[in-house]
């Protein structure tokens, strides 16, 4: 059995995307890391499954999976993805469009230029919530690394868990050595995405993303939501921020706590294929 899928991206960090909503599609972590590989599969950092709205409410259920098969409540560039993929492909002419992940619900509207702007949700910041370990909410907490280092950290969710940190310049940003080591930090239960900001001015920041479940990606929605948030919350930026990543800028909007925040960027759709179903038991899919 083969099923058809588009290969997106936003910015670089890309997607492999599947229309569930005829016929069901049960996402294995083993088929989401066969489809994910990037030499004996497609190659994606997250699989995107397009589902039948799970309440009347909403237009779609919106299904998340990292390339190492774990499952996420949230992907900001997936979103508009999601919202481009669902507009091309005819399954609705709604915008905007209410999708709901395993998290919450998301807003997607697609502007007359091709961008796509995301209501992602309200923050939230109480440590239980995130999930994180701390016996209350503070603004940034000590993490006790390996070797007697202790890094200073914001934690916030967005539908999915982050740490962010300010760094004088991200081209030096020590990514893939700290990267992984806080993903995993026992304090985070649920592993966390970990970025690290450059601030440039009280509009304008530099951002990497290390992500839960796949590593650096070229960009992170949600972590360049989690950062203006932090940034602003404790670093005196603007309402409106400009984030520039490594695959491209996005823009980010938040009016403050109990506030939704709002991801505007494009979507890029770059070919279809089908793949066979059976792939997952086709090879030695090991992950990343
Ligand atoms: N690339 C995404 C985030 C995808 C999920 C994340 N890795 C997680 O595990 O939470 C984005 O654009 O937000």
């Amino acid at each position: 059995m083969t099923r058809e899928f588009a290969k997106m991206h936003g910015l670089g960090n890309d997607f492999v995307v599947f229309d569930a909503t005829r016929e069901p599609l049960t996402m294995t972590p083993e088929l989401a890391r066969a489809v994910a590989d990037r030499r004996l599969g497609v190659g994606c950092d997250q699989i995107l499954v397009v589902e039948p709205p799970p309440a009347p409410d909403v237009d779609f259920g919106y299904r998340i999976y990292n390339a190492d098969g774990s499952e996420s409540g949230q992907c900001g560039n997936g979103a508009r993805c999601f919202a481009r993929f669902v507009r091309d492909r005819g399954l609705s002419d709604r915008n905007p469009l209410v999708v709901a992940t395993i998290a919450g619900r998301m807003t997607l509207a697609i502007a007359d230029d091709g961008q796509v702007r995301v209501d992602l949700g309200v923050p939230v910041f109480e440590p239980a919530d995130i999930p994180f370990e701390a016996p209350r909410r503070e603004p940034t907490y000590n993490l006790a690394m390996d070797g007697g280092r202790e890094l200073m950290v914001h934690a916030l969710a967005i539908g999915n868990p982050h740490a962010v940190m300010v760094v004088d310049d991200v081209d030096s940003a020590p990514v893939s050595v700290q990267g992984p080591a806080v993903e995993r930090h026992p304090r985070f239960p649920a592993r966390v995405n970990v970025g690290f900001m450059a601030i440039h001015g009280p509009d304008h920041v530099a951002l990497r993303v290390f992500e839960r479940g796949v590593g650096e990606t070229r960009a992170c929605g949600s972590g360049a939501c989690a950062a203006m948030i932090a940034g602003r919350l404790f670093h005196g930026l603007d309402e409106t921020v400009r984030v520039d990543l490594p695959g491209g800028q996005l823009a980010v909007s938040w009016a403050g706590e109990g506030e939704p925040v709002y991801l505007t960027g494009p979507a890029t759709h770059v070919f279809d294929g089908r793949l066979p179903m059976s792939m997952e038991t086709a090879g030695n899919h090991g992950g990343r």
